[in-house]
């Protein structure tokens, strides 16, 4: 049963005509803010356990074990995002949202005691609820994002949207080093200072973020922007039974089972080049620990750019066809993958692949969260991003960058870790491909008009 606070706001009484068009405007802005300040602040609480490690390792903690427990964190992200989707499609936006922010903030703060790094189980426990809660943050922005702006901007805003994640975990280093620095302790840098200023946030997110269009007395986007996709009705409005979105639109939907496996080739490069590139660059190139941080952090800062642009190609150039957009992607990211292999005597060259890779991969992650939003009926919008996420964090992260990747390159060397990511560029194109002719009929489709009340 549904707790009642985080029931889907009731819808009111409509505004009079006039005040609809400046409602609405300030609206889409202030609930936008909301959500980007609000998944910002996700990234403050996600993954601060690794830059605890090296301290944990000193207090004598083994390696494997602390991965062992930050693996945790994946697995239970992408359980979450998928299961918990399904809730949020039933919830209401603007609670569910800083809910899952606070309840992250929680279980950080608590890492930061020593009863929460007191043994490995405690700290596997608390990375499995981080990542459980952390997996409330994605499905209430698709929410929003698909009740309060239409198919057609979608590429543009979920790409300034999707930036909020690279903006905050890039602020989780500068906070940590600040946080040591004024607080005087390690935890508090990492764990205490991030945690306090994500429960700020969270009541930021609550103060700004609404659930529906509906809800605040306004018509629904399609009536405002006269844009229509397809098999929209009246009915589209209704909210949905758990049922009815597994399995009625997410479960049995070809394209998003086509989505989701491209997606765990897209995570296996994301992190089977991000989590590997400081041992790759240290092990094999000879970089010190210095060049390998600043590598790795142009890697993040080169995806708001690259994510940018592909959100405008995708709506202004390819019209809403994400499909090619991402495929193209992908085969640019594959040639950047060769460089970053082949290359073995050009620092510079090294770091402009890794750019290029940065640049460039995140634009399909955030254009296939798109297409689940665009292809599922926007009541069931979380649940069909959660699927995608699933499969990019469960298979493609977990187990294909992070388990098999470190065994091959083990036991077969580097060259077969390179033979694995150029094989996910390749399926993920593949897998991408079959859903394009769907994608022409949709497109297709938005161009006639349904009238509804
Ligand atoms: O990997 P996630 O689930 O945090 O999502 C990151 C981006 O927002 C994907 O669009």
């Amino acid at each position: 049963m549904m707790i009642n606070f985080l029931k889907p706001a009731a819808h009111k009484p409509s505004l009079d005509n006039e005040a609809i068009d400046p409602t609405y405007k300030k609206l889409r802005l202030q609930v936008f803010i909301g959500i980007f300040v609000g998944y910002a602040g996700y990234y403050l609480v996600r993954k601060n356990f690794t830059l605890a490690m090296p301290y944990l390792i000193e207090m004598g903690f083994d390696k494997g074990d602390l991965g062992l427990a930050l693996s945790a964190n994946a697995i239970a992200y992408g359980f979450s995002k998928f299961l918990m989707g399904g809730v949020s499609d039933r919830s209401n936006a603007r609670f569910f949202l800083p809910l899952g922010l606070i309840l992250s903030a929680l279980i950080t703060f608590l890492i930061g005691t020593s009863a929460g790094i007191s043994s490995i189980s405690t700290m596997f426990i608390l990375q499995f609820l981080i990542g459980w809660f952390q997996g409330m943050g994605w499905p209430p922005c698709g929410r929003v994002m698909t009740h309060w702006f239409s198919v057609k901007e979608r590429g543009t805003k979920m790409a300034i949207w999707n930036v909020a994640h690279n903006v905050g975990g890039g602020m989780v280093g500068a906070m940590t080093a600040y946080g040591i620095l004024w607080f005087g302790s390690w935890q508090a840098g990492i764990f205490w200072f991030p945690a306090v200023v994500a429960i700020l946030i969270s009541l930021l997110g609550l103060l700004l973020i609404r659930d529906t269009p509906q809800s605040c007395g306004l018509p629904p986007i399609e009536k405002y922007r006269n844009e229509y996709p397809k098999n929209y009705s009246a009915s589209s409005e209704k909210e949905l039974s758990a049922k009815e979105i597994f399995f009625k639109y997410v479960l049995n939907n070809k394209i998003l089972w086509y989505i989701a496996i491209a997606n765990a080739f897209v995570y296996l490069v994301r992190y089977g080049v991000l989590d590997w590139a400081p041992t790759y660059l240290k092990d094999v190139k000879g970089y010190d620990i210095k060049e390998v941080g600043w590598a790795y952090s142009a890697y993040e800062w080169a995806a708001i750019p690259g994510t940018l642009i592909c959100g405008w190609l995708s709506d202004k150039i390819f019209k809403g066809r994400r499909a090619i957009t991402t495929m193209i992607y992908m085969v640019l990211v594959a040639l950047f993958v060769v460089i970053y292999w082949k290359n073995m005597d050009n620092r510079l060259l090294d770091s402009i692949a890794l750019i290029a890779i940065g640049f460039l991969i995140y634009g399909p992650v955030m254009l296939i969260g798109v297409q689940a939003l665009d292809l599922a009926p926007k009541k069931a919008a979380g649940t069909a991003a959660g699927l995608t996420g699933f499969f990019g964090y469960f298979f493609g992260t977990a187990i294909l960058a992070n388990i098999v990747m470190g065994y091959v390159v083990e036991h077969l060397g580097w060259d077969w870790g390179f033979f694995i990511l150029l094989s996910a560029c390749a399926l993920s194109f593949l897998f991408i491909a079959f859903t394009y002719k769907e994608e022409q009929y949709l497109i297709k489709q938005e161009k006639k008009v349904v009238k509804i009340e």
